[in-house]
């Protein structure tokens, strides 16, 4: 299987990695620690919202048949029987020919059924106990009425759904201290390749850093999984599968880098052979990365990428990421594609789909996407500029400058702010 490989396209080896996932798990942590995680369950408003009748208004509470035919010429004046602040429970009903007192955001008096604002009043003194009203006003004007947001019971928040600020403030309303999100995935990380130096190492003859593994950390984090750093794989394959094992029972999905093609040490390509291993697939319509694969063992996944840094960026994006959202309970595990303009010709025929990495810009409206300029499977310095891919279809020669294209946007674009 290692030479005869089976070519499926990206939505097909999308689905198949994403089919029959595990249900995730719930764990209830502070909501001070609730940002960026997965609800577990809907949210329900656990009162009305607003949960008393209220002011919306700093003025006074009126009954509005009280005020019919006031004008500024020719106001009506009304006692006042009291000041409600926000906070406070207001301690007199409305009688015809009264109104209280009323700051935004008070309960409103019993009785009263509209309020007018300071403004459209006067009093004679500042300590006066008379106001006059120069307007009429409607039953029902200037309220805000209990439950008019939200009635008590009604879904606020669905299961699912990244917590943003939006969300940890309709959780605090209705008294959330505690939230059920989702577990987050245990994603453990391997870099297969004798050439690969630590970081922190001095270069070496035929030696090169592992600049993997950080990479895809860094983006398993973002997408909301833990990042567990494990050991690297040594050459011979019963070894590799013990140590597999081991590493497997700690953590709910694997990622690895390199040794995914045909080389006489691609470990991974070799495993893909074993009767105890599930193959999903290992050869994907994709330039970079056509022999990105995946594997089943020991009853979790094994995401084997692609070496080559471009390839591996690229295949976590496609297939780890929205692996690890899925995981984590996130409803929308994948990117949605886009419509823009190619900005520069790029004419190299290809099989395959080629992604590009590169930029979205918007000019008068109309979405433009720019290649960057070294964009090869091997290169790795332009990835740090990569905000989108941009799909160039196969067959033919291309696209030409001014055509449009598919694009998969996968970082906030830079354009989207300004100063
Ligand atoms: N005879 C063929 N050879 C190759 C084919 C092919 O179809 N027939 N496909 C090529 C393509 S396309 C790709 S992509 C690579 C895939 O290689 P592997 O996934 O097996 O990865 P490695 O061989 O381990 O490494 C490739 C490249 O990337 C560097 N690398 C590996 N790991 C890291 C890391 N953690 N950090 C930075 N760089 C890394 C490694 O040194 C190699 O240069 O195969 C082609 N060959
Ligand atoms: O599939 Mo490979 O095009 O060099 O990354
Ligand atoms: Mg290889």
């Amino acid at each position: 299987m290692r030479f005869q490989r089976q070519t499926i396209s990206v939505e097909e080896a999308v689905k198949i990695l994403l089919s029959d996932l595990e249900t995730p798990r719930e764990e209830q942590v502070g909501i001070y620690e609730a940002a960026g995680r997965i609800l577990a369950r809907d949210i329900t408003a656990t009162c009305d919202l607003p949960p008393f009748d209220r002011s919306p208004l700093d003025g006074f509470a009126v009954r509005a048949e009280d005020t019919a035919g006031a004008t500024v010429d020719q106001p009506v004046s009304l006692e006042v029987l009291e000041t409600i602040a926000a906070g406070d429970v207001p301690a007199k009903t409305l009688t015809p020919g009264t109104a209280s007192r009323i700051m935004t955001g008070a309960m409103l008096p019993q009785g009263a059924n509209a309020v007018i604002m300071f403004e459209q009043t006067e009093q004679p003194g500042e300590w006066s106990r008379q106001v006059r009203v120069k307007r009429s006003l409607i039953a029902g004007e200037n309220l805000s009425k209990q439950g008019e947001e939200v009635p008590i019971g009604s879904i606020v928040a669905k299961a699912g759904e990244r917590i943003n600020a939006g969300t940890l403030a309709v959780l605090a309303t209705f008294g959330y201290a505690q939230v059920p999100v989702v577990r987050k995935p245990r994603v453990g990380l391997l870099s297969t390749g004798p050439e690969l130096l630590e970081i922190n190492e001095p270069m070496k003859p035929g030696k090169i850093r592992n600049s993997n593994a950080i990479m895809l950390a860094a983006l398993i984090a973002e997408a909301g999984g833990i990042p567990v750093p494990l050991a690297g794989l040594p050459d011979e394959l019963p070894l590799v599968k013990r140590q597999l094992e081991e590493c497997l029972q700690d953590v709910d999905l694997l990622v690895t880098s390199g040794g995914v093609s045909v080389g006489d040490f691609d470990v991974m390509a070799y495993l893909a052979d074993e009767p105890d291993v599930t193959l999903l697939f290992n050869r994907v319509a994709m330039r970079p990365g056509t022999p990105t694969t995946a594997l089943i063992y020991q009853n979790k996944r094994i995401c084997a990428l692609s070496g080559n840094p471009g390839a591996c960026f690229l295949g976590a994006h496609l297939f780890l990421l929205p692996l690890v959202r899925s995981l984590s309970g996130e409803r929308h595990s994948q990117a949605k594609r886009i419509q823009a303009v190619l900005g520069e010709t790029y004419d190299k025929p290809c099989p395959y789909p080629r992604f590009l990495r590169g930029r979205l810009t918007e000019e008068a409206g109309q979405l433009i996407f720019w290649p960057d300029w070294n964009h090869k499977a091997g290169n790795l310095c332009t990835m740090s500029m990569s905000e989108s891919f941009g799909i160039i279809p196969p067959g033919g020669r291309g696209k030409q400058a001014g055509e449009l294209i598919e694009v998969l946007p996968h970082t906030m674009p830079s354009w989207s702010r300004e100063g």
